[in-house]
């Protein structure tokens, strides 16, 4: 349980950097999007990432997920540096990143199957999984069948299938209704309490940021850079009471929404001279 947080490092960053070029040619005008990222994110935790568009959140998750490159820096994931994309690592994408011409089932089972899993044993995992997110009527289905809500279940089932021990989230929910995405807050946090999972999610929503979090990363506004690491005291389950109503709650989504709006005010004030 998170009460047991270990302190065991799950992914430590150290130094990343990261510097995208806008075309091929020698003059070609770069973009500086992460510039020194230090961070450990202990296993178990659930670590939020907030910070104003543009600031490398996407770039930071994609590089811990070695699905893009970095100049400069180590990722350390489990003890062990890492470059290319493995099975301890998960990603969730905001879009649900379905395969649509896939069923349910066949969708999650995809990760298992390309890694030579038996048909029978991929079959079983999956299905525990879709059962898990409430899926189980839906195997057949296929996602343009499917509200948005049960689609990011879908997502969701498929990362958990892998048996990754850490979660990459991006916006998962951003695209999902407002009452559908409490209830996904929920189901998100019942699971990764019992499975003790490692989770970096990104959000621009204040209060899933500081409802979900162990700790909240804050990035500073582009080049992306950690500005600040919040601890958000809050009891779990977090679901069972008014939450948003916790004195820690509003102090810490006090203090985001001051940080961030500061930034807007600065970003407007520099398009506008
Ligand atoms: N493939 C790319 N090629 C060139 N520039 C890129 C590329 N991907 C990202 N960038 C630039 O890197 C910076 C960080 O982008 P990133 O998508 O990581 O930000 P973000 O914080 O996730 O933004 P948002 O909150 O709007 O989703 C931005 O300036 C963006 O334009």
């Amino acid at each position: 349980m998170k009460d047991a947080l270990l302190d065991v490092p799950a992914i430590e960053l150290r130094g990343i950097r990261k510097t995208f070029t806008l075309s091929e040619d020698r003059d070609a005008q770069k973009v500086l999007a992460l510039d020194g990222i230090d961070l450990t994110i202990r296993q178990g935790e659930f670590l939020t990432i907030i910070g104003p568009s543009g600031c490398g959140k996407t770039t930071l998750l994609k590089i811990i997920a070695s699905l893009i490159s970095h100049d400069e820096g180590d990722v350390v994931v489990e003890g062990k540096p890492v470059h290319e994309p493995d099975i301890s690592r998960a990603m969730v994408f905001q879009t649900f990143g379905l395969f649509p011409w896939k069923t349910v089932i066949d969708n999650v089972t995809f990760p298992l199957t390309v890694r030579n899993f038996a048909p029978a044993e991929a079959r079983e995992i999956a299905m525990k999984h879709i059962e898990q997110v409430g899926l189980g009527k839906f195997v057949d289905a296929y996602p343009h069948q499917l509200s948005g809500g049960m689609q990011q279940r879908v997502g969701l089932a498929r990362a958990l299938s892998t048996g990754a021990d850490i979660l990459l989230m991006d916006e998962p929910f951003g695209a999902i209704d407002a009452q559908t995405r409490e209830l996904m807050q929920e189901e998100l946090m019942r699971i990764c309490q019992r499975e003790q999972k490692t989770v970096v999610f990104i959000t621009h929503d204040l209060d899933e940021a500081v409802l979900l979090a162990d700790r909240v990363l804050l990035m500073s506004r582009g080049p992306g850079r950690v500005r600040e690491v919040i601890d958000v005291d809050l009891p779990r389950p977090r679901f069972d009471y008014d939450v948003r109503g916790h004195a820690s709650f509003i102090k810490v989504r006090g203090h985001l929404w001051h940080e961030l709006r500061n930034d807007l005010v600065e970003q407007r004030a520099e398009e506008m001279s």
